[in-house]
């Protein structure tokens, strides 16, 4: 499906854009203490793409990912996933979207141990009363070289294996978006290194959108598209990064801000 139609006013290279933010503010507190933690972002993520997050510590990172997961509410401006705009979505409405159309994969794996790994994997659709898609679920377990660990608990899988399968229970549902929230922060570097090859994996060659927050440049240097985030707004973006062209990129941020 990448031929689009002719109607958009899309450059013919561009992809159809899977999550939107516009003019999104989210401020914690109020008066004095108020803190600006996104101060006016307008980003558009393509579907069939890996973007990294990145920027200095408070930069916003986390909170733009949970507002475009629709994990927590935005202070002002809008969300939009698909056609569906999250930002005026009642809480139920929500709930159903995170679940049907949204996978999540966090730093600390997230996975349920008294579950095995095939458990844990097909955990989204029992929760969505979902059958599971076998075909689906073969390609994702094949993919992420788990068949002969699906009878093991989280505890018997190193953490290499445990993210994979928090990934694989991230697609199981084939959600339009997968939000990655540090998911090499706990690894290794080859666990962490196979994890991320993996993900692109999953946006190559199985076609998912993944949304990733990462402080390591070399992580970021597998996505496709690097946003940079400084002060609660969007501060440049690298096309095709590599880990230099990334720490660059971090580099005169700090050089601009002063106090990254
Ligand atoms: N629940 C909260 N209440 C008050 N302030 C918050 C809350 N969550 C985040 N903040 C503030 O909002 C700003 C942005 O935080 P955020 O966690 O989004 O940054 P980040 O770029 O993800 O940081 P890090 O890289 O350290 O994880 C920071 O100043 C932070 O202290």
């Amino acid at each position: 499906m990448t031929a689009g139609p002719a109607t958009t006013t899309r450059p013919a290279s561009a992809p159809p854009t899977a999550v939107r933010a516009v003019d999104l503010h989210k401020t914690y507190g109020s008066g004095a203490v108020a803190v600006h933690a996104l101060r006016g972002v307008d980003l558009s993520f393509g579907a069939g793409r890996l973007t990294a997050i990145m920027g200095p510590s408070g930069s916003g990172k986390s909170t733009l990912m949970h507002l475009l997961a629709g994990l927590d509410e935005a202070t002002g401006g809008e969300v939009h996933l698909g056609g569906t705009e999250l930002t005026a979505l009642d809480d139920t409405r929500l709930t159903l979207l995170r679940r049907e159309r949204v996978g999540f994969v966090f730093q600390s794996f997230n996975l349920l141990p008294m579950y095995t790994a095939e458990q844990n994997i097909t955990l989204p659709c029992e929760l969505a009363g979902a059958t599971v898609d076998r075909a689906w679920h073969d390609t994702l377990v094949d993919t992420l070289g788990l068949a002969d660990r699906l009878t093991h608990r989280p505890a018997e899988l190193s953490g290499g294996q445990q993210q994979r399968v928090a990934i694989a229970r991230a697609l199981i549902t084939r959600p339009e978006v997968v939000f990655a929230d540090e998911p090499t922060g706990n690894l290794d570097s080859r666990a962490g290194a196979e994890v991320l090859s993996f993900l692109r994996t999953s946006v190559r060659e199985l076609g998912q959108t993944v949304v990733m927050v990462t402080h390591d440049p070399t992580a970021a240097a597998y996505a496709d598209r690097v946003v940079l985030l400084a002060d609660g707004q969007v501060a440049g973006e690298i096309t095709d990064p590599t880990p230099e062209s990334v720490l660059t990129g971090l580099d005169a941020l700090r050089g601009e801000g002063g106090r990254g």
